[in-house]
């Protein structure tokens, strides 16, 4: 679905990101975990072409990435950043509408009618009611369903997520995740996802990607990543990695004062 190789960025003298080999096949879901600063959002930004690379390259469907228009793009593929949505005057309904701009034509039309598609989104949602709601009436939490909502309208092939989940309670980051794990169980989505919450993460990923001061510190399933070894040199922490009693997932358990500089 989408390569990287040898990507690097740099702003003016100073390296961000280098050498980057990626190689994410299609259906599976990505985690890209790493501490402040260690260059997530920057990979992201490169895969999800919003920045150029200044070394190497990302292929998408086995094209290099810059070689796709805006439209041609976002029908495959679909960005969700960690602040969702502004709330502006916009309702439910007419945001969601707006997630089918890569389907219009030069009349700003569609040729199918997307009705029945968000009506359907909506439902699963759970955003019944809030159709004719404006974003500024809406909290956190519902907006960012809503964000979720119009990329799901987009229908693209891989979703790329940002720290999704960073302004929600537990209920409702655990709900997002669900609801994401449901959607590429249903249509085979392949998703890529920026995550600080390494038990999330442990749970929903199929491969974790670890960044440390812009290079891969390591690639693997989680319970090859998420070690005490990995976690203590990545991040500077004493961590107790236990296994979770329902699902077998590697869990990260903190002790106060394990932190050091
Ligand atoms: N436009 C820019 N110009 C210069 N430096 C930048 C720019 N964008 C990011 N950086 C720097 O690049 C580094 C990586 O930033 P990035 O946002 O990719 O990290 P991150 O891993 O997503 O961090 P966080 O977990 O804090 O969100 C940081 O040191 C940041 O200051």
């Amino acid at each position: 679905m989408i390569r990287a190789q040898g990507l690097g960025k740099a702003y003016g003298q100073v390296p961000i990101l280098a050498g980057v080999d990626l190689h994410i096949t299609e259906g599976e879901w990505w985690g890209i975990i790493g501490p402040n600063g260690s260059g997530k959002s920057t990979l992201m930004q490169l895969l999800s072409g919003v920045e150029s690379p200044t070394a190497g390259s990302v292929s998408l469907r086995g094209r290099e990435l810059s070689s796709y228009n805006r439209k041609a793009l976002a029908r495959i593929a679909a960005v969700l950043q960690q602040e969702g949505l502004d709330p502006t005057d916009f309702t439910v309904r007419e945001v969601l509408e707006m997630g089918r701009f890569p389907f219009l034509n030069w009349l700003g039309r569609e040729d199918k009618d997307a009705t029945p598609l968000i009506d359907a989104i909506i439902q699963k949602l759970d955003l019944g009611g809030f159709e004719e709601r404006r974003l500024t009436e809406l909290s956190g939490g519902q907006r960012q369903r809503v964000a979720l909502g119009k990329v799901m309208v987009q229908e693209p092939s891989l979703l790329m997520l940002d720290e999704p989940t960073t302004y929600l309670d537990i209920r409702y980051q655990l709900q997002f995740m669900d609801m994401v794990a449901e959607w590429r169980n249903s249509s085979g989505i392949t998703v890529i996802s920026v995550l600080h919450d390494l038990n999330l993460a442990a749970q929903f990923c199929d491969k974790l990607l670890v960044l440390d001061q812009g290079k891969v510190a390591g690639v693997g399933k989680p319970e090859e990543v998420l070690t005490a070894e990995y976690i203590r040199q990545i991040f500077r922490v004493e961590p107790s990695i236990v296994t979770h009693p329902e699902n077998g997932a590697p869990q990260v358990l903190l002790t106060a004062n394990s932190t050091w500089s």
